[in-house]
This record gives C-alpha cells, structure tokens and sequence, in this order.
C-alpha cells in the first residue's frame, strides 16, 4: 500500500529526469502502476486516507514514486464519489493541443511540494494524446477540462517539469489574453 513515505518530495534530482519509455509492460510495471492508481483512490475515500494520513490526489506520475517509467495514474471522483476520471496510461504523449489555454484559478499544488507556491499555471485547454494500456493496447484520448490539467501536469513530471516552472516571474497572478479559468 502506497503512502505519503512513497512520494518523493522535491528537490529530488529524479523529479528532474526525463523518465524513460517503458519498453515491456511487465508484471512489475502493471503492480506498480495499479498501487498509483490504489494510492489515489485511497486518497480520496474518507476513512483510509485518515487511517494513513493521504494527501488527498487526483494524479500521480511514477517518478514520484521513484521509478523511472513514462507512466501516470489519474484518479477523480465527483463529490457524489462517483468515478469521473480512472486512467493507467503508459508512453502517454500530447500528439496535439488547443491554442487556448486555461489555468485552475487557484493555482496548482503537487504531491511532491509540500508548500504552497502561489501563481497560475497556464495549460493547453484541450489536448488529445495516445498512450498504451496495462492490457498492451493503443488508447487515443481526447480530454478538456480538469482532464486536460490533470494529465498536462503528469505528463510534465515525466519530462522533469514542475508546475511552478510554468509561473510567471514577474506576474505570477495575471491571466495570460484569452485564457479562460477552469470552471
Ligand atoms: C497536490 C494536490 C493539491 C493534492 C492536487 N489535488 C488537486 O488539485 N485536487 C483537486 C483540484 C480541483 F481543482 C478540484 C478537486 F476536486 C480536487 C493533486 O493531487 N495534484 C496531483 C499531483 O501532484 N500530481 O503530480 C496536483 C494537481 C494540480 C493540477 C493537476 C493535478
Ligand atoms: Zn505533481
């Protein structure tokens, strides 16, 4: 069972890395991809991630975990606790984007940064990427919305990138022309 002690905080030179393609999906790589996904949804069940102390997580990439896999977990339930978003992808990549953009009005945080750093992360508002599946087939998806933030800021741990990278030097709170906020 994953916890908190599983999750790499930065700076940690393997949240740095670009992690490599997985060549085999393995049984090891499936494990190790289903306990991302287990950590997310204990995360979000009331009592499990009180009994141990989860930060509560939508997304989670494996160098968080300290593997060094180009493979992500995403996790969302709506507040009914209804599954909204529940993907294992492996080798994903953006193959294309919108050109407006979008950013979660509240800024973003991450499992691997325990404090709080102020600013928008400006993201593409629609992406469409492929990946592959733990069953070892081809998946085209097509997300928007909270989707579409949730991957771009997995997929970015995989090349090494951290949300707060993406903030604004100088103006860290203005919205960029024509971003829309996350509704
Ligand atoms: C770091 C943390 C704050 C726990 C963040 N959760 C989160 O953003 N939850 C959330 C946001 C909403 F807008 C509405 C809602 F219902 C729940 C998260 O899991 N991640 C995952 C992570 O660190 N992956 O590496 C950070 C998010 C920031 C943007 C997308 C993922
Ligand atoms: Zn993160």
């Amino acid at each position: 069972l994953l916890t908190m002690k599983d999750i790499v905080r930065d700076p940690a030179p393997i949240l740095r890395k670009k992690a490599a393609e997985v060549s085999e999906i393995d049984e090891e790589t499936i494990s190790q991809l289903k306990s991302m996904r287990e950590y997310l949804k204990n995360s979000q069940n009331e009592e499990i991630a009180e009994k141990y102390k989860l930060r509560s997580g939508v997304g989670l990439a494996a160098p968080q975990i300290g593997l060094d896999k180009r493979m992500l977990a995403v996790y969302i339930e709506n507040t009914e606790g209804e599954v909204e978003y529940d993907y294992m992808l492996i080798n994903p990549k953006v193959k294309s984007h919108s050109v407006a953009e979008t950013y979660m009005p509240s800024g973003e945080g991450c499992l691997s940064v325990d404090e709080n750093i102020e600013g928008l992360v400006h993201r593409y508002k629609r992406i469409r990427i492929t990946a592959t599946t733990i069953d070892g087939k081809q998946l085209e998806l097509k997300a928007k919305g909270m989707l579409a933030v949730v991957l771009q800021h997995e997929i970015d741990h995989l090349d090494g990138i951290m949300f707060y990278d993406r903030i604004d030097k100088d103006f860290p709170n203005d919205p960029k022309i024509g971003a829309e906020p996350l509704e």
